[in-house]
């Protein structure tokens, strides 16, 4: 799996930038999003955009975000993407595309087979996908929760026309699996890399590092 690229999302703290670093993460992720633990102001993400070393791209994370509240962040945090995890029209995020210049990752919610219909769709207008669990009813946010879907629902479409991540409930000790399945060559994650909600651990960065290299 030496291939697959790896984002850790909801970085808050310059270590975690570090550790992300050292871990060889190829994208890190900030939540712009104020009931999450992992949220971060525009200055933190400024900060935090700033440590994160050159070859290392710097994603915010938004939700159905207005164009008031990105440009504020794109003006004030250097940004390489950014990635829309609401419920943004495929309209809205090539008017986003548009606007900032910036590549648009679109998360898509997969349930069952029926959700992956929305992959194709946002595919004509995003330069990348998230294909990550689908949004429990009783959720009060639409990502991070550490809940894995049936990957084997990805088994044998491995291709779309952008590039595309695994996200989800993705763990040091399940990882293998899912890429195996679903033939992922970039996995996403949060939940299993923290200690607490919304605080990170360097150990369990390396170690999920770890299990992708093996
Ligand atoms: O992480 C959050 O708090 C969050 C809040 C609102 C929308 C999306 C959010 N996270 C999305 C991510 O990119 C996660 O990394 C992805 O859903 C996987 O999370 P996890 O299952 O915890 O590994």
């Amino acid at each position: 799996m030496s291939d697959v690229s790896i984002k850790y999302c909801g970085l808050s703290r310059p270590q975690d930038v570090v550790a992300a670093a050292e871990a060889g993460a190829r994208y890190v992720g900030f939540v712009f999003f104020p009931k999450s633990p992992r949220n971060v102001t525009v200055a933190q993400a400024r900060a935090l955009a700033l440590e994160v070393p050159l070859g290392i791209a710097k994603v915010a994370l938004v939700v159905n975000a207005d164009d008031a509240t990105l440009d504020e962040i794109v003006e004030n945090v250097p940004l390489d993407m950014l990635q829309l995890h609401g419920s943004e029209s495929p309209a809205r995020v090539a008017e986003i595309r548009a606007r900032y210049g910036l590549p648009v990752m679109k998360a898509i919610g997969v349930a069952e087979a029926a959700d992956l219909a929305a992959i194709d769709t946002y595919a004509e207008v995003a330069d990348q996908l998230l294909i990550d669990t689908k949004k429990p009813k009783d959720a009060d946010r639409p990502g991070g929760n550490g809940l894995s879907f049936d990957w084997g629902l990805l088994a044998g479409r491995k291709y779309w026309t952008v590039p595309w991540m695994l996200a989800g409930g993705l763990t040091q000790d399940n990882v293998a699996e899912a890429v195996r399945i679903t033939g992922a060559k970039q996995v996403d994650l949060s939940s299993a890399i923290e200690s607490a909600p919304g605080v990170k651990d360097a150990g369990l960065m390396h170690a999920f590092a770890q299990a992708v290299r093996a």
